[in-house]
């Protein structure tokens, strides 16, 4: 995906990301142009220069494109062959039609439906709204409207979806079944989903790429780890949060504890949630007579705020001395220290520690005091501890 989008005063943003990253994310600080940026592409400002082309990889040259802010359609030109690209944008606030019920919502939508159109009875239940068929939409709670309006996109059929704080008045475990559905759905229908998100995790676990923007420019774009480190060096994010993936251990009778395990290069942890990734094929799996036995080993992701995050200096982790279940060998890699002091007291300063466990980072929100205590410095061999939700 490629765009370059100005509206006066407003967007100067210019970005690329592989058409292999699926599920984009937009992040930034309160004010920095998200939303803007979104209905730019979406179509919506009608005074914004858009020239986007959501197939960057697959065909060149950049399109421009003709928008269309009526009915949030755009048809690009590629090589002279017009494609028709169907965009959804779900908003925050739900523009559902007043006049007829839920069931009636998605009659509406299913009339118009494309060909990546999800059949109602599956929208319904993977947002998690089949008791409000009948209901009228003035009576709604917030987040019975956030689902009902996303499951009307899902039966339109876009081929790229938009959503702007959509699931936002969602508590956060229906927030992540309904963000697992989705991500799941779009993967499955090859729709683009694009989503402006204040949830750091939730564009962390379920994002394959991100955009920060700032002040109406693009920050950092890239993969996830990417653009995380970047905001986390630069300090626009107060609680980064990091992405550390393994294989599922399948939980047997020898293991009577509501966690999920995770094999992180031989470290267990242990979560209460994981996101369940890509699957792989693991083909050294031998069984009692020495015979391959190929079995497809689950892989998940979690999500590791740095402020849940802290370092032990003491590196033998074989003997469990915490009541922290996860605990994770580590290299320091970098300290940033904020530009901006945040107390007179230098002792309640904290930094943002960044750590390597093999390819992947973590993050940990540590006071200066400590970093002088325990002598943090790059390179340093310690343990990460952590507990996680
Ligand atoms: N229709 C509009 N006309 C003029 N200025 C606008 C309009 N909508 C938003 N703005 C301004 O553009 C800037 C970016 O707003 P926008 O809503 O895109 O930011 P955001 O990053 O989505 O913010 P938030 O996270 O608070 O929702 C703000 O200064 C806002 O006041």
């Amino acid at each position: 995906m490629e765009f370059n989008i100005s509206l006066e005063n407003r967007i100067n943003a210019k970005s690329a990301l592989p058409s292999s990253m699926q599920v984009v994310g937009i992040t930034g600080p309160s004010g920095a142009g998200k939303s803007s940026l979104l209905r730019a592409l979406a179509g919506f400002e009608q005074e914004a220069s858009v020239s986007v082309n959501w197939f960057a990889e697959d065909a060149k040259p950049i399109a421009s494109a003709t928008v269309n802010a009526h009915s949030a359609t755009k048809e690009i030109n590629v090589n002279s062959a017009p494609i028709r690209v169907r965009v959804g944008l779900v908003f925050q606030q739900p523009m559902l039609f007043p006049h007829v019920n839920v069931k009636g919502n998605l009659a509406l939508a299913e009339r118009h439906a494309g060909s990546k159109a999800l059949k109602v009875e599956h929208a319904i239940a993977g947002c998690e709204c089949e008791h409000l068929l009948h209901k009228s939409i003035d009576s709604l709670s917030g987040g019975e409207a956030q689902r009902v309006a996303l499951a009307r996109a899902l039966v339109n059929g876009p081929d790229v979806l938009m959503l702007d704080e959509s699931l936002s008045a969602l508590d956060a475990a229906l927030r992540s079944k309904i963000l697992r559905f989705l991500v799941k759905t779009c993967g499955r229908l090859n729709i683009k989903l694009i989503m402006v998100s204040h949830d750091v995790q939730d564009l962390a676990l379920f994002c394959d790429g991100l955009i920060s923007v700032v002040d109406g420019e693009v920050e950092a774009t890239g993969s996830v780890a990417y653009v995380m480190a970047k905001i986390a060096s630069q300090g626009s994010v107060e609680n980064p949060c990091a992405i550390l993936e393994g294989e599922i251990i399948k939980n047997s009778d020898d293991f009577p504890h509501p966690f999920t395990r995770l094999n992180v290069s031989g470290n267990i942890l242990y979560a209460k949630a994981t996101v369940q990734c890509d699957s792989k094929l693991n083909t050294n799996n031998k069984d009692e007579q020495g015979l391959s036995t190929d079995q497809h080993q689950q892989r998940g992701k979690i999500a590791v705020f740095a402020s849940e995050v802290s370092i032990d200096t003491n590196t033998k982790v074989n003997v469990p001395s915490s009541s922290i279940l996860n605990a994770l060998p580590c290299e320091v890699v970098e300290i940033y220290h904020p530009e901006i002091p945040q107390s007179e007291n230098q002792q309640l300063q904290t930094a943002i520690v960044m750590l390597t466990h093999g390819n992947q980072v973590l993050y940990a929100r540590v006071s200066t005091l400590s970093i002088e205590r325990l002598k943090l410095e790059p390179g340093l061999s310690v343990v990460a501890r952590f507990k996680l939700q």
